[in-house]
């Protein structure tokens, strides 16, 4: 038995691809064509006013490092609308059967992006954790944390993913902890594991599992004293109510106990409306599903040059293009043999040139330069 996961080495040699890209090699070889080509990576053609975030740009330089070809990009944590994210020049036999991939890779981890800075931009000053990686194949949990973490979060939750991108995953208790103590002993379960966890781990009390919110977070501050940091709300929808309510009579409560020091951190179903709904009561958010479950990006991959003249399908541009950012925030598109806006700054830099990558990677500086370009484009989330 295996997992039925699509191994790296089959992503790397370009196995990983659909049949018609295969069947275009054999055909293009039959018949000695192998042209000079420019494809750009777009999800608009013409600016919307519906920015994205653009995540992904380190795998899709994976992939393509080591072709014969020269790639720009857009820095990954830069917001996009229209016009090319990723542009590729070379002999497109060398790079046809990457394409696949390639759109795999920029569309879903800036789907999660951009869902992830939604919930950032919602509570700004709020500790944001990513807790969705159980909604999705484990094989991308990585994805989605790194690509959290692109959005402006600031954790995440998964092992595993933690150890993929060089960083510690955090956490609370769940509630199965809870029950395998029963029902009536909330207190030795909280007591066991301020025993039992490194003194490094935040002692969050989950207090909601068998009785009123009010009542488990007075009984953990009597058992725990100034051990605990934090309390974790993850009230069932079913209980709910008004949700802000409880978070203010909670909030009260703690305040009523000298406890101000206690942090409320809420989880469950929550997205960037209840984000901004309870940011002013809370500390911090545990989001899952509006994250991990982001729909993908709709990038395509499309020749917009042959040999030096523009050629492009019916609906797309053609000619090798660029992308501006302007003083006032506007994204602009246009040809690249054309001068761009007299304000406006390039968007896209060199990542591959003749195979060799040209361009090193940080999570830090993309979520900064995603703050940073969504405050200046206006960013809005996007309809529910
Ligand atoms: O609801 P989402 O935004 O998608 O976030 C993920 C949810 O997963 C966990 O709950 P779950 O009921 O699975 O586990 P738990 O009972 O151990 O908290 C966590 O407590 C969140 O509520």
């Amino acid at each position: 038995m295996s997992f039925d996961v699509v191994p790296p080495e089959a992503i790397e040699s370009g196995r990983a691809t659909d049949a018609y890209f295969e069947r275009t090699e054999t055909t293009l070889e039959f018949a000695g064509k192998n042209p000079r080509v420019v494809a750009e990576v777009t999800a608009d053609q013409f600016p919307t006013g519906e920015f994205e975030l653009l995540a992904g740009v380190k795998d899709a330089a994976h992939l393509l490092e080591g072709l014969p070809i020269d790639v720009d990009a857009m820095p990954e944590g830069s917001l996009f609308d229209g016009g090319p994210v990723l542009r590729i020049e070379g002999d497109y036999r060398d790079f046809a059967r990457y394409e696949t991939s390639l759109l795999g890779f920029l569309s879903h981890a800036s789907g999660v992006a951009t869902a992830a800075l939604e919930a950032r931009r919602a509570a700004p000053d709020s500790q944001v954790l990513s807790f969705g990686a159980r909604h999705v194949h484990p094989s991308i949990a990585a994805m989605v944390e790194r690509s959290a973490l692109v959005g402006g979060l600031d954790g995440f939750s998964h092992l595993a993913a933690g150890d993929v991108i060089g960083r510690e995953a955090g956490g609370t208790m769940p509630h199965a902890l809870l029950i395998c103590f029963g029902r009536g002993n909330q207190e030795a379960a909280w007591r066991a594991y301020d025993d039992a966890v490194d003194e490094s781990v935040p002692r969050v009390a989950l207090c909601d599992t068998y009785s009123d919110e009010k009542d488990e977070v007075l009984r953990a501050i009597d058992e725990l004293g100034d051990d605990l940091d934090s309390v974790r709300l993850d009230t069932t929808g079913s209980r709910r109510g008004d949700f802000r309510h409880i978070v203010r009579e909670i909030r009260w409560e703690l305040d009523a106990r000298d406890r101000r020091d206690v942090d409320i951190f809420l989880s469950g179903g929550l997205g960037p409306t209840e984000l901004r709904n309870l940011r002013d009561v809370a500390d911090g958010f545990g989001v899952g599903s509006h994250v991990s479950n982001a729909d993908p990006v709709d990038f395509a991959l499309d020749i917009v040059e042959v040999e030096g003249e523009p050629a492009a399908k019916r609906g797309k541009l053609s000619g090798k293009k660029d992308v501006y950012r302007t003083r006032d925030g506007g994204h602009h598109v246009g040809l690249a043999a054309r001068p761009g806006p007299t304000d406006g700054t390039s968007l896209l830099d060199p990542l591959i040139r003749d195979g060799e990558l040209v361009r090193t990677f940080s999570i830090e500086d993309a979520a900064d330069r995603a703050l940073d370009d969504a405050e200046r484009v206006g960013f809005r989330e996007r309809a529910e």
